[in-house]
């Protein structure tokens, strides 16, 4: 059986007329990174802090293991957060951060320093968290999540700021902590920085749910089944235009078809001989599939004038 551990049912949430979470529902499974991915301003924040009791919904309900989180006993034990990784006192050093955070919630000086270890804080540790860049200071705040070695991880845009070897290093751990069977909630507003990461996305715009799958799925359904194929044959588009397909020229000896799936292509072809040195399925990035789905949720746009 499928163990959820984060469950958002019916969301709903205004701030004055504006609606913030529109019937948002979702649920994060145990032993797989979710991403929970959409353009600024779709609801991630809001929902993230409904499930932490931070902000009450107007309506539909939010249960970590099955609770409300703030019924929860211990609640750091079973789900470890990141909202705002700047929320900290910068005049104290990371570890006395962590110890102090560790102190409040009955949790030994052990832990900190193995959470120092696993999030590669070690010679940082010592120094002032005030003088940290924000992906350091995205490390210390992964660290206090795990401080309870929680079953259930909910991080909001923890890649932000962080340096291409920061992206790579957080990609493998949030993969590593999904196989140790923790349930990995990550949000982001770029597709790209969950690439390798994410084995199931819950797309979200304007508050709600655009699209809850799998990442290979996701793919699949917004590709357009267009093929391309790389042939000098000058009767190849009319084979292929007689066998049911659109053919336009996409460049120097690289026909774009439609209309007729790529086995068919390669089929049409040989019958008639036509020479070809490759068919491609065309398959949409990740990143095509994001922005198509997404593409009317967007709240602003670059070069869109204030009406
Ligand atoms: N405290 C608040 N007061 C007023 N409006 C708010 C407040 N918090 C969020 N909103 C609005 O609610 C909507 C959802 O915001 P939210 O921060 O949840 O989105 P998000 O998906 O996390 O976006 P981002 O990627 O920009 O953080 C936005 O239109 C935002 O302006």
């Amino acid at each position: 059986m499928t163990v959820q551990n984060i469950v958002v049912d019916g969301l709903r949430k205004r701030f004055g007329s504006k609606p913030a979470l529109d019937g948002m529902t979702f649920a994060v499974d145990a032993g797989r990174v979710t991403g929970f991915i959409g353009p600024n301003g779709a609801g991630k924040s809001t929902t993230m802090r409904v499930v932490l009791g931070l902000d009450r919904p107007d309506g539909g309900t939010a249960l970590v293991g099955g609770q409300p989180y703030r019924t929860l006993s211990r609640p750091l034990t079973q789900l470890g957060s990141l909202l705002d990784a700047s929320a900290l006192q910068p005049s104290r050093t990371a570890r006395n951060h962590l110890l102090w955070l560790a102190h409040s919630q009955g949790l030994g000086v052990r832990r900190v320093d193995e959470v120092i270890e696993l999030t590669g804080l070690g010679s940082a540790a010592r120094r002032r968290a005030g003088g940290f860049s924000l992906g350091m200071r995205q490390r210390l705040g992964i660290a206090a999540a795990l401080l309870g070695d929680p079953r259930t991880l909910m991080l909001d845009e923890p890649f932000n700021g962080m340096d291409p070897e920061g992206i790579i290093w957080m990609r493998g751990f949030l993969r590593e902590l999904a196989q140790q069977g923790r349930a990995v909630l990550v949000s982001s507003h770029l597709m790209s920085e969950l690439q390798d990461t994410a084995d199931h996305v819950v797309v979200v715009g304007r508050g709600r749910v655009l699209a809850d799958t799998t990442v290979a799925r996701l793919r699949a359904t917004i590709s357009d089944g267009r093929v391309s194929v790389r042939t000098d044959d000058a009767n190849a588009a009319g084979v292929l235009a007689a066998a049911g397909a659109n053919v336009a020229a996409a460049e120097p000896g690289t026909l774009s078809v439609t209309g007729l799936a790529a086995p068919h292509v390669v089929a049409a072809l040989n019958a008639r001989q036509v020479v070809f040195s490759e068919v491609t399925a065309h398959r949409a990035t990740l990143e095509e599939a994001y922005l198509e789905l997404t593409r009317d949720a967007v709240e602003y746009r670059a070069g869109e004038v204030a009406r």
